[in-house]
């Protein structure tokens, strides 16, 4: 069964049909990557399923339960967690007490030590834990992020353009952050623009154009594909 699925999913901005019958499907245990041309619709779409957009119509499916009325806090209560791209640390607080913070609702004090130490040691940040969170460079502000995005342990983890503005390396060490987190169970569904981390980290890539799923596939079909070369034509991605 699959982890997400949406079932002709709509959404309109006045004469905009910005969703466009959007059938999509995610399962268990993938990396999946939604790329696009600018205007595409992917951010639309994930604040469908974020449920921080109402569709105009259509079903959205988590984990086996209808979640198209739900609002966005029940459905991080159901298992989904986000990253935006906008950070949403505490830049007065340490990177540690950031991630205290984070996991003092799951956990109690004791196991909550314990846990803000290995993230701080998976995420890389153990030199600069005791660092204002605001002063800290763009990338490992990133990586600080995804600590707390997955504090709760999520079923699924969304990303929002996790690499917008990291260096080769930055983005490359983010890539290994996500296929690690795959390979401790989470699922994850990342809008990207960045084809080298897609190639790095994607089982299964969605291309989104006007709003409707145009391909999907693994990466080396979705790059083998002309008709997706053609909507890319004249836009600055790689
Ligand atoms: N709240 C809104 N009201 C009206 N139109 C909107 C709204 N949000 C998005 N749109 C329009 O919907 C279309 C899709 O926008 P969206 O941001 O979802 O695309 P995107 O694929 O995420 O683009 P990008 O890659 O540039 O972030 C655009 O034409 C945009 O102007």
């Amino acid at each position: 069964m699959a982890l997400l699925q949406t079932q002709n999913l709509n959404k309109h901005f006045g004469g905009l049909h910005v969703t466009a019958d959007v059938s999509f499907s995610l399962e268990p245990g993938r990396i999946h990557c939604l790329i696009g041309p600018n205007g595409a619709g992917k951010s639309t779409f994930f604040r469908l399923l974020l449920g921080e957009h109402q569709p105009s119509s259509g079903t959205i499916l988590f984990d086996g339960q209808d979640i198209t009325r739900l609002k966005p806090f029940q459905r991080i209560n159901c298992g989904m967690s986000v990253k935006f791209q906008v950070p949403g640390i505490f830049g007065a607080l340490s990177a540690r007490q950031n991630l205290q913070i984070a996991l003092q609702h799951r956990l109690g004090p004791g196991d909550a030590e314990e846990e803000v130490e290995r993230l701080l040691s998976f995420l890389q940040l153990e030199d600069v834990a005791d660092q204002q969170a605001g002063n800290l460079s763009h990338g490992l502000k990133q990586w600080l992020e995804i600590g707390m995005a997955i504090s709760l342990k999520p079923k699924l983890l969304l990303l929002d353009e996790p690499t917008a503005g990291m260096s080769p390396e930055e983005t490359f060490m983010t890539g290994e952050i996500v296929r690690q987190l795959n390979a401790e169970g989470m699922t994850v569904l990342a809008v990207e623009h960045d084809m080298a981390f897609v190639r790095q980290v994607a089982d299964r890539v969605s291309v989104l154009h006007f709003g409707r799923i145009f391909a999907e596939g693994t990466i080396d079909e979705i790059v083998a594909d002309e008709r997706v070369a053609a909507i890319y034509l004249g836009q600055n991605h790689d």
